[in-house]
């Protein structure tokens, strides 16, 4: 999978790929890094006009609804190719509809944006075809290592390639405020992209049966410099607190910044939020889906660890559902709040409205100060 991971760095760097595909190669440029200069030289090397390519999240938006989940816009007349109207259209706050027609996309089209979501990149790329008199010249340009050329199939698998054969890497005590006799270990994910920390409460010989578990997902805005939009930093706190409270336990800390949207787009998203968009419609303009994380990698850690059996800490049903589908059995479910504030109060009352949050007890008892 080298080529995959050696691509990611690539699209993360502003630069195009060729995905390689029995139906046709493609050229792939993000469209984070699309310009006047990058889009003359994609439609110069590729002979042909791209497409944009689109999650259908975005495309909702766009007033086309899709099945699949991503299709393609023909930019038929040449006058759609500038840049800024490309941006407008793959995660522009105005979204005044479309008259680009909507073609199906091809296998390659779809591994295009399967990397840029595992690149951490706006889901949206301009794919383009190469054409017949061009091949010559892309493959020239690949031979001289200044193009990266990936197989589209390996590319469509590059988040399970993420999930199965972690890496162990290292570990060292750690005494917490909150429990001091915890231990933190490092798990690499195969493909070398992420890292996830398991944080071991206590004795594991100590535990109780089901032990006591906490999935937290990265917030470096929120845990580490206690911002007042999410209450994620109390909730990990209070994780830990809890979790000593009951004898022991595992808190896994997983590299899923911003609902796995990562720290540069729930940054868009924020802002988006201050024009008034609450926190699923914010991540909708951007195309992504309400929630865009994977719970393969704490299934794996929890084997690793030989945890079977929890008491899980979340208000989150999908984390539930997510275990038990990768076979660990939840006894018990613990709700864990943070303090609502009326800077987190939007928030909070979005994903308990909207994405079934099981945060009831806290928002009924919230009274909302008063701005007279
Ligand atoms: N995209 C996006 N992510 C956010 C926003 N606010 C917080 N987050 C992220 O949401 C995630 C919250 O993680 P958790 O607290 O583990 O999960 P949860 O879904 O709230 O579920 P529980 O806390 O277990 O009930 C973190 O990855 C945050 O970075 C936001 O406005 N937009
Ligand atoms: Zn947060």
């Amino acid at each position: 999978m080298h080529q995959v991971e050696r691509a990611i760095f690539d699209i993360r760097r502003g630069l195009p790929i060729l995905l390689r595909d029995e139906e046709q190669d493609i050229l792939v440029q993000p469209i984070e890094s699309v310009d006047d200069g990058t889009l003359e030289r994609l439609v110069a090397t590729a002979g042909e006009a791209p497409g944009l390519v689109l999650s259908r999240h975005r495309l909702a938006l766009l007033g086309q609804p899709i099945e699949a989940e991503t299709a393609r816009l023909s930019l038929d007349k040449p006058s759609s190719l500038d840049a800024r109207h490309l941006g407008e259209l793959a995660f522009g706050v105005d979204v005044p509809g479309t008259t680009h027609p909507v073609v199906s996309a091809s296998r390659a089209d779809h591994a295009a944006l399967t990397l840029m979501r595992r690149a951490l990149l706006i889901p949206a790329a301009l794919t383009a075809r190469v054409a017949s008199g061009s091949r010559a010249l892309v493959e020239s340009l690949v031979e001289r290592g200044e193009l990266l050329a990936v197989e589209a199939a390996k590319a469509e698998r590059c988040f399970e390639a993420a999930s199965g054969l972690l890496k162990r890497v290292s570990e060292a005590r750690i005494p917490l405020a909150e429990a001091a006799q915890s231990r933190f270990i490092l798990f690499r994910e195969p493909d070398g992209l992420r890292e996830h920390v398991a944080i071991v409460i206590g004795e594991p010989a100590d535990w109780r049966e089901a032990v006591p578990l906490r999935l937290h997902s990265a917030c470096l805005t929120g845990d580490l410099f206690g911002s007042l939009r999410c209450d994620c930093g109390e909730q990990l706190r209070n994780a830990v607190a809890d979790i000593e409270a009951m004898g022991g336990g595992v808190l896994l800390y997983l590299a899923q910044e911003g609902r796995g949207i990562g720290l540069a787009n729930k940054l868009r998203a924020y802002s988006l939020q201050d024009e008034g968009l609450d926190t699923l419609d914010a991540d909708q303009i951007l195309g992504f889906g309400e929630d865009e994380r994977r719970y393969g990698v704490a299934v794996d850690m929890l084997a690793a660890l030989e945890v079977r059996r929890v008491q899980l800490l979340t208000n989150n049903p999908i984390k539930i559902t997510a275990l038990i589908e990768g076979g660990i059995e939840v006894t018990d479910r613990q709700a864990l709040y943070g303090r609502l504030t009326e800077q987190n109060y939007r928030y909070l009352n979005a994903k308990a409205k909207r994405a079934g949050h099981m945060l009831e007890a806290v928002l009924e008892n919230y009274e909302r100060p008063s701005r007279d």
